[in-house]
């Protein structure tokens, strides 16, 4: 299902070292599968995934087809968790240039984002590039009162009633939220809106297999059977409490280990353009589940071959508190090979012939055993291949390593008391009502 490889992290840590924690991990499993752990009310995505296709998605894949059949663009509003799961998955699976293909080659329509950010630029672009199509969106918000995607959503919404007038703009908007509580909700049975729930049980950051990410992505022709079918088989893969049977836990152990070392930084790297927000995906899970109580490993990213002439250096001989995890997709969906051309005289000829996935996964060896060498432990996840069932996987994967991690770590893997402060900031510069210093 997935390949955890520690050749380059041995000389870093020994076996012991791993071996060690078996018994802090059976009891903190335990915890986790009895719901005894800090945080319990939100351990819904232990088994959503199945739970899920027991239930079935009849009514997601209707309410799809139905944008489907109708849309040119989906507009997706959504924030961090609300956001990154549908994004992730929809640059893992669909090509680099989905929305510049014809309607027929898609098979779906456009996808946009908005609700990330408050930039007027990037509001307005997007409000161009929609003029004359027809737009359906999907607001996505759990607590339904964060700003970004409320800002992006009144601003979507005042568009759509311009464009088809206020009773058609009903039929257009899908909202995602929490079954009752908060202004989305409110607003959505108000208006009659179509709307999906995001169960109590399951936090942003783990929110992908809900319809916060099940919606958008059917719309888009992604199998999200498949998608749930992944994770579904990874309960059962990573389910386990022993280290010699689970990989997820195998790799928070580790991670932790190393973090104690003083590896403090964990750079999630990749060889495919189509991870990038895979990562972005990624870095909210850890980074809102480890980094409370002054603890943590800081998760950040890098696009290989890309950042190695770029953030290369620094990894390969900078301050040492590195260490990195790979995520290698074995086969690509396309085959490519390098073109003769003998007038060149770019010294490229020896590797005319070859496959550009041969080359960029010696490109990925050579990597991870000159990083090593300078200091740099190195995981590597090998996976097989870019469809949904795999990401399913992963997706599980992480997650359930996630919360293992964050329980050795001694924090409470699922809530985010720290991404507050700003807000409240925010709120006074703002001059919210209630905020007033
Ligand atoms: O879905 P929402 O309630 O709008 O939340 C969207 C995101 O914003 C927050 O501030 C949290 O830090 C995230 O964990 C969450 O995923």
């Amino acid at each position: 299902m997935l390949k955890l490889d520690l050749t380059y992290t041995n000389d870093f840590l020994s076996e012991e070292e791993i071996t060690n924690a078996e018994s802090v991990v059976k009891a903190l499993h335990d915890d986790l599968v009895h719901k005894r752990t800090p945080g319990s009310d939100y351990l819904g995505w232990l088994d959503l995934a199945s739970r899920t296709l027991q239930e079935g998605i009849t009514d997601i894949l209707e309410a799809a087809k139905k944008i489907r059949d109708h849309a040119d663009a989906l507009v997706v509003v959504g924030i961090g968790g609300s956001y990154l799961g549908a994004r992730a998955a929809y640059e893992w699976v669909k090509p680099e240039y989905y929305n510049q293909l014809s309607k027929a080659e898609r098979g779906g329509p456009e996808i946009y984002f908005l609700g990330n950010h408050i930039s007027a630029d990037a509001v307005s672009d997007l409000l161009t590039v929609l003029k004359g199509k027809q737009v359906y969106v999907n607001v996505i918000s759990k607590s339904g009162t964060t700003t970004e995607p409320a800002i992006g959503f009144r601003l979507i919404r005042e568009w759509l009633i311009k464009e088809y007038g206020e009773q058609e703009t009903k039929g257009r908007i899908v909202a995602t939220t929490d079954a009752s509580k908060g202004a989305l909700r409110k607003l959505a049975t108000e208006e009659g809106y179509k709307t999906y729930v995001i169960p109590d049980d399951v936090g942003g950051r783990y929110s992908v297999l809900t319809p916060v990410g099940l919606l958008p992505l059917a719309v888009i022709g992604v199998d999200i059977e498949k998608l749930l079918q992944g994770a579904a088989d990874a309960e059962k893969a990573f389910g386990s409490a022993s280290l010699a049977d689970n990989a997820a836990y195998r790799y928070a152990v580790l991670r932790n280990a190393l973090y104690r070392k003083g590896y403090v930084t964990e750079i999630f790297a990749h060889f495919e353009p189509a991870l990038h927000y895979f990562a972005e995906w990624w870095k909210q899970l850890f980074g809102e589940s480890e980094g409370k109580n002054e603890k943590g490993v800081f998760p950040a990213s890098v696009g290989y071959t890309t950042d190695l002439h770029s953030m290369g250096q620094f990894v390969q001989e900078g301050y040492r508190n590195l260490f990195e995890t790979f995520v290698h997709v074995e086969n690509g969906i396309h085959n490519v090979q390098v073109p003769s051309a003998k007038n060149m005289d770019d010294g490229l000829e020896y590797l005319a012939g070859k496959e550009l996935g041969w080359i960029n996964d010696k490109a990925r060896l050579a990597t991870q055993s000159a990083h090593a060498e300078g200091g740099v432990p190195n995981v590597l996840i090998q996976v097989a291949d870019r469809s949904e069932y795999t990401l399913g996987t992963l997706f599980y994967f992480f997650e359930r390593a996630c919360a293992m991690s964050g329980l050795l770590m001694g924090v409470n893997p699922f809530n985010q008391p720290g991404v507050e402060n700003y807000k409240t900031k925010m709120f006074q510069l703002l001059g919210k009502p209630g905020y007033q210093k």
